[in-house]
């Protein structure tokens, strides 16, 4: 195969590359001079006026937000300093026999907010991947336990006689069946013949008779959730158990596997990570394939070419010896042309992404990635004695035979034994005193498990790609509601600041294990939840109160500083603003982006560094509360009307209305003292950051004094921050005035 075509290539994106690093220049150099005004500034006011020890702490203050801020900035350099972009050929493959095989690997946990039917789209969408049914091999882990999910998959063999054929006669592309019959507009409907639109109906009826029957059931094992923290393992492998084996008997259909993994009150189950490592063991047993895609329950296949593209990748003999995973981007298929929350997520997967893989590869995502499993093992495993082996992986025989094997084909002939062994793996207490967790499998030191995982990986040498095809490969639902939004936000804030915070701390780990850059990039994530929050609470109340005390903070319009200032201010917009162009958004799109990114440093990114910090010296136990998948009508209204939903509760709308009051007053006093005093030229810049503020917010203020509908912010709310608000004032005053 060397001189044969190559089955991708990767193109350096010149002119964004060009741009980037001319706007790291300037922008570097501004931020020199700013920090040596601040530093000379700092010192010259040090002389023995009385007032002068109040002056000095907010400067002090301001200029060490201005500082992280520029470190941060620093870091997310690195995303800008190489982006690529990367074609796949999958016709160049080889033939469908020399294809390696794959186990997919689908997450649940919670029937409640991840309902059934859509887990049960994921994995059928999975199992009608374009790639040779015999080696293909879907496990759905439900770590609810839940009876409903287990009927689900027996239906889904059932329906899979039928949907799988179809598809593939037909060319379909959209194969998970719920969209696909939802009738959205795409290219699939090629065909119009008779014979198609027959053949379209009656499978059309039976998803619908398919839906019914797990509604029905689900009615019925209503009120058997308090299992969900305690059950005992179950392994099935699901086979045919319908009767109407005439027409398709023929079909060939990948393994299909449910795996509810032990779990008792008593033992910490690691959430996904723990679920990963389960199935990693269990399909071991069962058909041990060399590569693994890992998929959200949510995130459904959108395209059935997904397995191919990763091949010209793994298969790619120049590359493959040191490629851990490729990566496809998180899509979103609920996302509103507003989309107000940046559930898109499109900063991550538009152009950090793209950036770091011209470093080294993307940071592994979660889902949507096809990954090898020799990388996941800790080290290469064949050099290493039997004893070893065991304190690595467990007392397991049969697991460490399997692991020092190969691919087993005959997968379909499970061997009792090996079923039984199985339960052993799944149970809650085989990883006791093993590296599961620590350095086989993925990691469970963070809540956000992808990233630690992904970072140790590229620590140890190990490569990535981003394969981004126009049509999204995976589609998953996206946060629609505030609420959602920032726990979610919390979530990975915590527990990425975990790993920050931990001996992994990519700043201090990274460096001698790869390049600089790649650090940077990994620190930036590890950092950006303290970076953030700590400068953007000092902006939102330091230069208000000082505004209010008469204490001005900057350059005067008229000294020649004030113009590095504003430079610094309009490079940082208009660098955000091109790449928000350029990624297809608008200019609403860079306003949304910059408004909840305002609302999650207050708030998320707030809480979850102090959670990261209280889990750090052991006062909080890791929590992980899954999105809610199941939308709600009225919540959805609001989000496709652009329209903030403020039901949420206090602990994050509190801080968010109580600086916004806090910046309305600054605004408004500090406009009337300006006035009457005439001092315009040295608080122009004050007052600019509270009208900022007010403007890129105006949401919060329309949801206090206009909105009567439900999303708006609660009375009660306004009463209780503008308390905490005046608290405030009184402070800054004390403070800075005597
Ligand atoms: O104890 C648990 C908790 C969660 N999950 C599954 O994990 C997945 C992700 O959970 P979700 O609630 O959708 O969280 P998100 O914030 O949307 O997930 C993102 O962030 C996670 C890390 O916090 C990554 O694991 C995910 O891949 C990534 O999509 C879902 O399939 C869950 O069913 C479990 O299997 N067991
Ligand atoms: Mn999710």
């Amino acid at each position: 195969m060397e001189d044969s075509l190559p089955l991708h290539v990767c193109h350096v994106q010149t002119l964004s590359k060009f741009i980037n690093r001319s706007h790291v220049l300037l922008h570097s150099i501004a931020l020199a001079f700013l920090i040596y005004y601040r530093i000379s500034f700092l010192l010259q006011d040090q002389d023995p006026n009385a007032k002068a020890t109040h002056l000095f702490l907010p400067r002090l203050l301001v200029f060490a937000s201005e500082l992280l801020l520029s470190f941060i900035w620093l870091l997310d350099q690195a995303f800008r300093w190489r982006p690529v972009t990367r074609t796949v050929f999958p016709e160049r493959l080889p033939e469908d026999d020399k294809l390696p095989a794959i186990d997919v690997f689908i997450c649940t946990t919670d029937p409640d907010k991840e309902p059934t039917v859509e887990v049960m789209n994921t994995v059928l969408s999975a199992m009608a991947l374009d790639y040779p049914p015999k080696k293909l091999h879907v496990y759905l882990s439900d770590d609810g336990g839940s009876p409903i999910n287990l009927y689900g998959m027996k239906e889904v063999y059932s329906f899979a006689r039928w949907w799988l054929p179809f598809c593939r006669k037909h060319r379909i592309k959209t194969r998970s069946p719920e969209t696909y019959f939802s009738g959205s507009k795409d290219d699939d409907e090629g065909s119009e013949s008779s014979e198609f639109m027959f053949e379209r109906r009656k499978i059309q009826e039976r998803y619908e008779i398919f839906k019914e029957s797990i509604a029905n059931v689900r009615g019925k094992v209503d009120g058997s959730r308090i299992t969900a923290r305690d059950h005992p393992s179950l392994i099935e492998v699901i086979q045919d158990n319908s009767n109407d084996k005439v027409q398709v008997d023929q079909v060939k259909i990948p393994l299909l596997v449910y795996v509810a993994r032990e779990k008792r009150p008593s033992h910490s189950h690691h959430f996904k990570a723990g679920a990963l490592n389960v199935l990693q063991r269990v399909s071991c047993m069962l058909s041990n394939s060399p590569y693994i895609l890992v998929l959200d329950c949510d995130m459904y296949c959108n395209d059935p070419t997904s397995a191919r593209r990763a091949m010209c990748f793994h298969l790619d003999s120049k590359i493959s010896p040191l490629l851990a995973f490729v990566q496809f981007p998180q899509r979103f298929r609920n996302i509103s042309k507003s989309d107000i929350y940046d559930s898109q997520l499109r900063m991550i997967f538009s152009v950090q992404w793209q950036g770091i893989d011209g470093l080294k590869g993307p940071i592994l995502s979660g889902t949507g990635f096809y990954i090898k499993r020799v990388s996941i093992c800790g080290r290469s495993i064949q050099d290493i004695d039997l004893e070893e082996l065991k304190q690595s992986f467990g007392s397991s025989n049969e697991l460490i035979k399997s692991l020092l094997g190969n691919y087993k084909s005959n997968a379909l002939n499970v061997q009792h034994r090996l079923l039984e062994e199985t339960q052993l793996l799944a149970s809650c207490t085989y990883e006791k005193d093993t590296k599961w967790g620590k350095e086989v499998g993925f990691l469970y030191d963070s809540v956000v498990e992808d990233y630690l995982t992904g970072f140790t990986l590229h620590c140890k040498g190990w490569t990535s790609v981003y394969c981004d095809p126009s049509r999204p490969q995976f589609l998953g639902n996206g946060t629609t509601n505030l609420n959602d939004c920032l726990i979610q936000g919390m979530r990975w804030s915590s527990g990425l600041a975990e790993v920050g915070f931990s001996k992994f701390c990519p700043l201090i780990y990274g460096p001698p294990r790869m390049s600089i850059f790649v650090s940077m990039c990994y620190g930036y994530y590890a950092f950006s939840a303290l970076l953030y929050f700590l400068p953007l609470w000092c902006f939102a109340t330091i230069p208000q109160l000082c505004l209010l005390n008469d204490i001005p903070l900057y350059p005067k319009v008229s000294n020649s500083y004030f113009v590095i200032f504003l430079f610094i201010f309009l490079s940082s917009i208009s660098k955000n603003l091109q790449e928000v162009l350029a990624t297809g958004g608008s200019f609403q799109t860079w306003r949304n982006e910059q408004r909840i990114w305002m609302m999650k440093s207050i708030t998320s990114h707030l809480y979850g560094s102090l959670d990261a910090i209280m889990k750090r010296i052991g006062m909080r136990e890791a929590s992980f509360l899954p999105t809610n998948k199941v939308e709600d009508a009225e919540q959805v209204k609001l989000y496709k009307m652009g329209k903030f939903d403020f039901q949420t509760s206090n602990m994050f709308l509190v801080p968010m209305v109580s600086l916004i009051i806090l910046n309305l007053v600054s605004f408004i006093g500090g406009l009337v003292r300006v006035i009457f005093v005439g001092n315009w030229d040295q608080m122009l810049v004050q007052v600019f950051i509270s009208f900022y503020i007010l403007v890129m917010n105006f949401p919060i203020i329309e949801a206090m004094i206009i909105r009567k509908d439900k999303g708006r912010v609660r009375p009660s709310v306004t009463v209780l921050s503008a308390m905490f608000s005046t608290i405030f004032l009184l402070l800054g005053c004390i403070i800075f005035c005597c």
